[in-house]
């Protein structure tokens, strides 16, 4: 923090960058304080609640978290049991957790680190409950740290990854905190316990919103990071004879390295201006919320839901890919790329669990191709949805960008209108609309990938075709977009071959182009991920190091390795030597036997 001052980082954005500096991988024990406690009191909380805690917050006198989750719910936030009850003879709120399943569990940086918790908990006034309110509850005794009376907190045990942060359990034994730590920027309780109401129930939400665009980011700097690991040791690693005889080859000159890695490369940089793009349409949407207008709401919910769910999981499956292109190394922690899946693959689950992300634009999709079946206008982004479904590909030889961009909104239309089909027959066989809708989601989870897909490669195609950008970058950029896009086609064909929309010919055309981008690429590959400029000690690989001296790093690093501390370990003193003993001694046994 004082070092943030020192160098004079006054805004959020360089702060951010400054701690992932610092703490590269692991996510800091602060970085749901700064990422989601503080912002979080500055966009739910009352104007005085802000001018009082958000200093406190920023200048870390108060450190906090977010805790939501429970031992029994995280998905389905209606189903929180933790209590907040108004007593107005005494102007609190009693917090209870009244059963075990009620217990706050995962919340990050709970079990040790934090003071102050925001707590998701149901509020209860004049004996009526009025659904989930964010409450700011102090946790720790902020003299000596001790655990507040009342509360029980502490760290659940070892994860997948995320070790920077201390996850904890938390239980409230009616706990009491002042009326005036309800967050009451939309919804009040007034001294009297009455309760006002917000102009929408999801404004408390709105944090997860906020974390979910992040985390489109967050998706984009893991992937590239392990992309920039991968392409940099695919070229200095050689193995193998591509020419019988001759020298031992880079590995990034197969076509199968290629065509692992570089359709990565380039949805790093898909993902890296989807990120910009998803967070550009948040702040616009978020400060008309800020204002009092929330018509584009549904909109942002959505878009923030399919895009995290659909980025976290391609990026993931992307950054196992970088780490078998790297042959044994890769599975080394040397590589640096175990930690990086380690650490954001819980984001498939975390800030919303994929599914259930992707079944919310779902079911905001289904409600818009409703609109759009009746004349009704749409936002920009769902226009597709009344693309007409008739017309075939016009795709060239040369795979103009229009002809891709029209591609993946005719899949996209096509999927949503097949899903909506099957819950309007699952209702006409007389299915309840839960059950019609139950049944038809899985064709809507792969409709609303189609959405998500189409949206990251139309937002590509539209920042080259609207940025001024040198030629030479952007002829490279624009090989990049378009085997994105190609890629994304060869890779899901039934998906957009299932109407006839491509005729063989274009098929062929798409398989000969991805194969000739490969070799386009190649010489252009190292720069692109220089471009990133990812310094060493941020990427902490052997494989991927600026210099290359990757043998030389890895035979460091191996005798680095704490086991190398003594030559012979205690191990042989305490079990092997008096196992080899009894052997001997139970050999010249039966040998006298
Ligand atoms: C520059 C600074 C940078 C700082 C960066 C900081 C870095 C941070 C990086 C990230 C670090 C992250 C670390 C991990 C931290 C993890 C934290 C957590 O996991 S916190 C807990 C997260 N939990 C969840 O996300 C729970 C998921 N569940 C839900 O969101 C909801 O239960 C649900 C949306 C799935 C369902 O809600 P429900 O109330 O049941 O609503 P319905 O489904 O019935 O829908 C009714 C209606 O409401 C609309 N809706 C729902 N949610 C929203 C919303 N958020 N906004 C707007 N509208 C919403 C929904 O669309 C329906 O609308 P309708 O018109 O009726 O169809
Ligand atoms: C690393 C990590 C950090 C976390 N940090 C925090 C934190 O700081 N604060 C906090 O409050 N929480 C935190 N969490 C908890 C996290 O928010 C929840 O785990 C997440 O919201 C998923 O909820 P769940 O665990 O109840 O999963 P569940 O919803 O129980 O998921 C189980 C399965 O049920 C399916 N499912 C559930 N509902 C539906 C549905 N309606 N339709 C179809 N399928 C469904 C899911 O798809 C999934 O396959 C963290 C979790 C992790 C892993």
């Amino acid at each position: 923090m004082d070092r943030m001052e020192e160098l004079g980082f006054r805004s959020e954005t360089d702060r951010q960058i400054f701690r992932e500096a610092a703490a590269p991988v692991e996510l800091s024990p602060f970085g749901l304080h700064s990422g989601m406690f503080v912002p979080t009191l500055e966009r739910q909380g009352t104007p005085e609640q802000s001018r009082k805690w958000v200093p406190l917050g920023k200048s870390f006198k108060m450190i906090g978290t977010y805790a939501q989750t429970e031992l029994g719910h995280g998905t389905f936030i209606r189903g929180l049991e933790t209590t907040a009850t108004f007593d107005p003879e005494t102007q609190e709120f009693i917090l209870d957790s009244p059963t075990l399943s009620s217990i706050k569990y995962w919340p990050g940086n709970v079990a040790k680190t934090v003071n102050h918790c925001l707590v998701m908990a149901q509020l209860y006034t004049q004996g009526k409950c009025h659904g989930t309110h964010l409450f700011l509850v102090q946790v720790r005794n902020m003299e000596d740290h001790t655990i507040m009376p009342g509360l029980e907190i502490g760290d659940i045990g070892p994860k997948l990854g995320f070790d920077g942060v201390d996850n904890g359990f938390m239980r409230f034994n009616k706990y009491r905190i002042p009326r005036m730590n309800m967050l009451m920027r939309y919804a009040k309780v007034l001294e009297n316990g009455d309760y006002i109401k917000p102009k929408n129930a999801k404004l408390t939400y709105g944090a997860m919103v906020m974390i979910r665009v992040f985390i489109v980011m967050d998706a984009f700097k893991t992937l590239s990071r392990a992309a920039v690991i991968a392409v940099r040791y695919s070229a200095v690693r050689r193995q193998s004879e591509l020419r019988p005889g001759g020298e031992e080859a880079q590995v990034m000159d197969y076509q199968t390295q290629q065509y692992k890695l570089f359709p990565l490369l380039a949805t790093s940089y898909a993902f890296l201006l989807a990120a910009e793009g998803m967070s550009q349409i948040y702040a616009k949407i978020s400060s008309d919320i800020e204002r009092g207008n929330l018509e584009d709401m549904p909109q942002l919910h959505a878009l923030a839901c399919g895009l995290k769910a659909f980025c976290t999981w391609v990026a993931c499956e992307g950054i196992e890919v970088c780490r078998m292109s790297c042959g044994g190394h890769g599975y080394s922690h040397a590589s640096g790329i175990p930690k990086i899946y380690a650490n954001i693959v819980g984001a498939c689950t975390y800030e919303g669990e994929n599914t259930v992300m992707m079944l919310q634009t779902a079911r905001y999709l289904s409600k818009c191709y409703i609109r759009g079946q009746r004349g009704e206008s749409l936002p920009e982004l769902i226009q597709y949805l009344t693309t007409d479904l008739n017309v075939k590909s016009t795709l060239g030889e040369d795979c103009s960008f229009e002809s891709l961009v029209a591609a993946y909104s005719h899949r996209a239309a096509r999927m949503v209108a097949v899903a909506c089909k099957l819950q309007q027959t699952n209702k006409k066989k007389g299915m309840a609309g839960h059950d019609a809708w139950n049944k038809s989601t899985v064709p809507f989870i792969a409709a609303t990938k189609a959405h998500c897909h189409l949206f990251i490669v139309r937002n590509f195609v539209t920042i080259l075709s609207q940025k001024k950008i040198d030629p030479a970058t952007h002829n490279v950029l624009s090989q990049l977009c378009t085997l994105y896009a190609v890629y994304g086609i060869v890779e899901n064909m039934g998906e957009f071959m299932q109407d006839g929309y491509f005729n063989q010919d274009q098929v062929s055309i798409l398989n000969r182009k991805v194969l000739a981008l490969l070799e386009d690429i190649r010489p252009n590959a190292v720069a692109l991920v220089d471009a990133f400029d990812y310094p060493d000690h941020l990427l902490q690989s052997c494989l991927g190091r600026y210099d290359g001296q990757v043998y030389e790093a890895l035979y460091e690093y191996s005798k680095s390795s704490p086991l190398n501390n003594t030559d012979i370990h205690s191990s042989y003193y305490n079990y092997i030597r008096p196992m080899m003993q009894k052997r001997s001694e139970s050999k010249n046994i039966s040998a006298k036997l």
